[in-house]
């Protein structure tokens, strides 16, 4: 990246050795100088700053925030039953209507009812933060120092990388239909899906761990269990799998269009 050496590493054994080693792999410095937060800071810093937002991310206070989360998922819902009113179905590219259900709910659950000036610091802070952010995702940094990483000897100053995107779409970890969109393949949980062990990586792992992994799924679920009320749904033919990391998470680069059908 730039003129530093880059070191991408795939193999479950070495990324698990990466994320639980977070003293000796910390963050890059070119990103701590571009972003601050928890996600940048290293050490007893970040020790202290997990430590103290840790109470927010617990499940009992994450149950509390399902009625906001309710109310954010409504308000789209009416929104896509004004559009399939006239024939009870229709086809809608969902994704922009999702990335904007995701900004509402962390709006309104940090700011209160103040969500709409939320929402709108919510976008600035996402566009300020694209580059950096992308950076930071997943690359650590050995410090200055010779470092051993399994029988690998890094040199000082290289960059190491663990590409999540494409630990999840290799075809040795998930079979030769790993590009492709199938859900069912984790039809009996996780540990089946992937020949692998440590190649299911949403998340990240180690003590780093992403803290809002819990939020996540609560709206997740909760998104789910309300729009399955009032529509079901397939893919459209028009849908393209192309997935692409842009900001932090995966996304679909050419949208998420499904056929939708209101339950009547
Ligand atoms: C589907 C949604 C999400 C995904 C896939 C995701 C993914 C990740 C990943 C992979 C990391 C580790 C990054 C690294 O190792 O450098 C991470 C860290 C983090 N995530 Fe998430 N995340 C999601 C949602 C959220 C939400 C909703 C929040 C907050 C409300 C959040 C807050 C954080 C924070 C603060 C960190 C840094 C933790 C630390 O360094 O101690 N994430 N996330």
């Amino acid at each position: 990246m730039g003129p530093t050496p880059r070191l991408n590493i795939i193999d479950p054994k070495l990324v698990k050795e990466i994320l639980s080693n977070t003293e000796l792999f910390q963050k890059p410095a070119t990103i701590k100088l571009l972003l601050t937060g928890i996600l940048a800071y290293d050490g007893e810093k970040w020790a202290k700053h997990r430590k103290l937002v840790n109470p927010a991310f617990q499940i009992e206070k994450l149950k509390l925030l399902v009625p906001a989360m309710y109310s954010s998922c409504c308000e789209m819902i009416s929104n896509w039953e004004a559009l399939v009113s006239t024939k009870g179905s229709r086809e809608l590219d969902v994704w922009p209507y999702l990335s904007n259900l995701t900004a509402n709910v962390i709006s309104r659950t940090t700011f209160g009812s103040n969500y709409e000036e939320g929402k709108l610091i919510f976008q600035l802070l996402r566009e300020q933060s694209d580059f950096a952010i992308q950076r930071l995702q997943s690359s650590f940094i050995p410090g200055w120092r010779k470092t051993k990483l399994g029988g690998l000897v890094l040199p000082g100053g290289v960059e190491i990388f663990v590409p999540i995107m494409e630990i999840h779409h290799d075809p040795d970890f998930w079979g030769e239909d790993s590009k492709d969109f199938k859900p069912q393949r984790f039809s009996e949980g996780i540990s089946k899906a992937s020949k692998v062990q440590g190649t299911f990586l949403p998340f990240g792992g180690g003590s780093r761990i992403c803290i809002g992994q819990n939020f996540a799924l609560v709206e997740a679920k909760t998104d789910l269990a309300t729009i399955l009320k009032r529509f079901s749904f397939q893919l459209s033919p028009s849908y393209v799998h192309a997935p692409s990391v842009a900001w932090v998470t995966v996304q679909p680069q050419h949208g998420a269009h499904l056929i939708l059908q209101k339950l009547f």
